[in-house]
């Protein structure tokens, strides 16, 4: 087996950035270079101010950055160089053509495989990292094996990434597990350990997994499917809440304390988002589909379904307390990224909301730490419709605070769980007296106590919970 000197990942976004660069951070002996085609993105990640936001990414960026750490929109060169090669390039749903709103787009795979095999002039390991429906690494294959030659052969590994955006270094310098697939060829096996090696420079040797690379490819789409159809149990679970008076917090609480279920990802929300889960059950869906297994596509498309639901069943709740209208009201909407700790906005329930809001013709101050201004623009702006961006800047407002945004509210909305916005960090009161009145507080994330609340004026509504419950 031949040890791995020289890694080059194509695509240098929210995955390919920070795994590289832990890679590069965990072993100095490996040159790492990040290549990609936005020479924006790579002048970010060669600048003070990276591209991304992510707690720890920073340090060991710096740290690495200029030592065994490139970034570069050289792509041919790296590619020469490198013995192993990650694709970790976009994926997102096809917006046209077959499959459009469902399967999954491969043309960035595409293209960077084809690139791979065009400037080639040494053996390659390519790793799968971006996800990919299940069978993407043989069209992979068939695309390398045509420019092989008796000198130059490829070996194709799947090595799926579940990092979680705002935890991303923590979960690489620490993950529950690698996953590498590989063909259950001498060859295969081959690379699969040469990949393993690297891992193993830090990762504990049990937690690296090895599997054919058809396991590989579907256990990335199953896991996310799978946790997505645990929010969306627990957000179906939260409208019985709402309409019984049980708890969602507790049912959550009850049901996880069983160890076959297990506490995590049981927090009941206004919907997920990010740029994964929607989009890898629509492609797991579509999978099925053409499997002929409309049952199967049936059962997991219902995850999607409901958390669909969820985003519009709270906006109808909001609109409903404010005494079924929203026109001219000023909805201050605190968080727009899709979770904490990140200034990823990509599926953020907070888009769906705001959209609905602004249809509704209310005014909405928006107000989240770590998402750029421009970018809440480029979110809420329809580029099908004529003067959008002249509609959108006259429907909103982006403030520098919380207290900015809730100032003259008529109701103040939660949608991201940001720590500052929990009662110990913000002054409920003080926003409560800049408020309108009655001043509504809709809280989308479970982070508030509903009591305490009320007990300074508020009228509230939380995700899960019922105004009378615990009483008879
Ligand atoms: N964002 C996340 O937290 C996670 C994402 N993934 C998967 O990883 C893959 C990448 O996701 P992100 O990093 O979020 O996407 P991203 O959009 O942030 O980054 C992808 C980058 O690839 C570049 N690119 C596209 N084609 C290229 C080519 N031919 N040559 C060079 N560069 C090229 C794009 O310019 C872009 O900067 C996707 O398949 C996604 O499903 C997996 C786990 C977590
Ligand atoms: O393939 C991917 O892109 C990644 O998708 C998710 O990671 P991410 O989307 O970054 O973040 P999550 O923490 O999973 O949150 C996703 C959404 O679900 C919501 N969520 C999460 C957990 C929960 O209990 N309730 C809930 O509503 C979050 O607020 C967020 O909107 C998975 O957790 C990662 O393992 C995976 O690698």
């Amino acid at each position: 087996m031949v040890a791995v000197k020289n890694i080059c990942c194509v695509g240098a976004g929210y995955v390919g950035g920070p795994t590289c660069a832990v890679i590069a951070y965990k072993c100095h002996h490996i040159k790492v270079t990040i290549v990609d085609l936005n020479q924006q993105r790579i002048d970010a990640w060669n600048s003070d101010k990276l591209p991304i936001y992510e707690p720890g990414l920073e340090e060991i960026v710096f740290d690495r950055r200029g030592k065994n750490l490139f970034f570069t929109t050289d792509v041919d060169n790296a590619i020469k160089e490198a013995d192993l090669i990650f694709v970790s390039v976009n994926t997102p749903t096809k917006k046209t053509g077959l499959g459009a709103g469902m399967a999954a787009d491969l043309a960035y795979v595409e293209s960077a495989t084809r690139r791979i095999a065009e400037v080639a002039t040494s053996s390659k390991i390519v790793v799968e990292k971006s996800t990919v429906p299940c069978r993407t690494a043989e069209s992979m294959r068939t695309i390398l094996d045509a420019n092989a030659t008796k000198d130059i052969c490829f070996d194709i590994l799947s090595n799926p990434e579940f990092l979680a955006e705002g935890t991303a270094i923590k979960d690489l310098l620490n993950p529950d597990r690698v996953l590498i697939g590989a063909l259950q060829t001498d060859q295969g096996i081959a690379a699969q350990n040469a990949l393993a090696e690297v891992y193993k420079n830090w990762v504990p040797e049990e937690n690296v997994i090895t599997t054919n690379l058809w396991s590989s490819e579907l256990s990335k789409l199953a896991a996310n499917a799978m946790l997505a159809q645990r929010i969306s149990s627990i957000n179906a679970l939260s409208a019985i809440c709402e309409a019984t008076g049980a708890d969602v917090d507790e049912v959550a609480y009850a049901c996880g304390r069983d160890t076959r279920l297990g506490s995590k990802f049981l927090k009941a929300s206004v919907g997920f988002g990010g740029s994964c889960f929607q989009k890898d059950i629509l492609n797991l869906v579509y999978l099925s589909t053409q499997l002929n297994l409309p049952e199967v596509a049936e059962y997991w498309k219902q995850v999607y379904t409901l958390n669909e639901y969820q985003k519009k069943r709270f906006v109808k709740k909001i609109i409903s307390t404010l005494f079924n209208t929203i026109t001219n009201k000023r909805i201050a909407v605190l968080g727009f990224a899709f979770k904490k700790d990140t200034g990823d906005t990509r599926e953020s329930a907070a888009i769906t909301l705001i959209k609905d809001f602004i249809q509704e013709n209310a005014h909405v101050a928006i107000y989240d730490p770590k998402v750029e201004r421009e970018q809440i623009y480029m979110d809420l702006i329809e580029p099908s419709i004529l003067d959008s961006r002249e509609q959108v800047e006259k429907s909103i407002t982006i403030c520098p605070s919380a207290y900015e945004a809730a100032k003259d509210a008529d109701a103040v909305v939660i949608v991201t769980e940001w720590d500052e916005f929990k009662s110990n960090e913000l002054d409920y009161q003080q926003i409560y007296d800049n408020m309108h009145k009655p001043a509504f507080l809709f809280d989308g994330r479970l982070l508030l106590d509903a009591a305490e609340l009320r007990k300074i004026g508020f009228k509230v509504h939380i995700i899960g919970k019922n105004e009378l419950a615990g009483t008879a």
